[in-house]
């Protein structure tokens, strides 16, 4: 774990001394979007048009950020027209790596041995963290943008006009509702177990638990009214919770200390989480192996010896049954 300081790269954990024992997400900054006719988007420069083979992703399987990116490229059918690479799970003292391991898949590009030589290509001065997911631009050679909430965004619609898969995660209609359920969910679950967990004091550790617990409690209230977190019909906002939850039992509850209850102690919530990991082609981006093995191997100051446990146990593909569920 470190970051990139003018280019040069330093071993460091994140710093809550600073901030009274509280996790801070530092700001993302490759802003450009992928536009179907190569304009500017809402943020960053132009030249970024929808093309097949243009771009390639790099992602761990093991990140929930980088999750919505494979969901959301799985939905709109874009598996041929943007390729990936998986860095091994492990985050040591070099950042994400692409060591040879099950399910990794090296960079096309040159071959790169850890992912802060990709951030290095596109910015030899770059500094700040070398996170994932990455949206690369072979042919300009780099980095369109690092920020899931945005690449989820234009995988959306940008690829629209060129054969991506029917579908609209995030309808003009719906945007100002979808928008503000992101962003208390991201606040209080998606963000919310990282500031449990990464909490270096005892009440800060109890304020964000108590965030977050509250916050499931009220979710779990909805979707006993409703299908989905806008409505009747799937949304981006839907998958964005998705990769939160589907984290909690295996690794959140334990790990990171957010054990009030589990998410399987929650009829309508865990109903909703099976329903989505069954939704076509979703079932395939999600890897145990990947998000264990991460967890548990990558944070020493939490899990000094390392050791991945073996459960739980998690019947993801029983059916989730939700029409019985809801309540009106
Ligand atoms: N704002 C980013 C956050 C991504 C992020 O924090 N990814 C984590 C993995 S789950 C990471 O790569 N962390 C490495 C680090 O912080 O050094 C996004 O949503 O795209």
């Amino acid at each position: 774990m470190g970051l990139l300081i003018d280019g040069k790269w330093h071993d460091k954990w994140y710093d809550t001394s600073s901030t009274g024992g509280r996790f801070v997400r530092s700001e993302t900054q490759f802003r450009n979007w992928i536009t179907s006719d190569g304009k500017p988007g809402p943020s960053g420069t132009a030249g970024f048009r929808a093309e097949p083979g243009r771009y390639h992703l790099y992602v761990s399987l093991a990140c929930p950020w980088a999750h919505r990116v494979l969901i959301m490229r799985a939905l709109k059918g874009l598996e041929n027209m943007i390729s990936v690479s998986v860095v091994n799970p492990y985050m040591g003292e070099n950042g994400w790596s692409f060591d040879p391991a099950p399910g990794v898949v090296a960079d096309p590009v040159d071959a790169a041995q850890y992912l802060y030589q990709v951030y290095l290509r596109a910015n030899p001065h770059y500094t700040g963290r070398v996170t994932v997911p990455v949206l690369w631009d072979l042919q300009r050679n780099t980095i369109v943008n690092n920020e899931s909430s945005e690449i989820i965004r234009m995988l959306n619609s940008a690829f629209d006009g060129i054969c991506a898969r029917e579908g609209d995660y995030a309808p003009q209609e719906r945007l100002a509702d979808i928008n503000a359920v992101n962003s208390e969910v991201y606040d209080t679950v998606n963000n919310g177990v990282y500031k449990v967990g990464f909490a270096t004091s005892q009440s800060v550790y109890e304020q964000e638990l108590n965030k977050l617990f509250t916050s499931l409690d009220q979710l779990e209230a909805k979707l006993g009214q409703q299908r989905y977190l806008v409505g009747d019909d799937i949304t981006e906002a839907d998958w964005r919770l998705f990769t939160t939850l589907i984290r909690f039992d295996a690794v959140y509850y334990s790990h990171f200390k957010c054990n009030l209850r589990r998410l399987s102690d929650y009829e309508n919530l865990w109903a909703y989480t099976r329903e989505l990991y069954q939704w076509q082609n979703v079932a395939e981006t999600v890897n145990f192996e990947h998000i264990k093995n991460h967890y548990y191997l990558s944070h020493p100051s939490i899990n000094p010896n390392g050791i991945v446990p073996l459960g739980p146990i998690l019947d993801l593909d029983q059916p989730a049954d939700r029409n019985n569920l809801i309540k009106r």
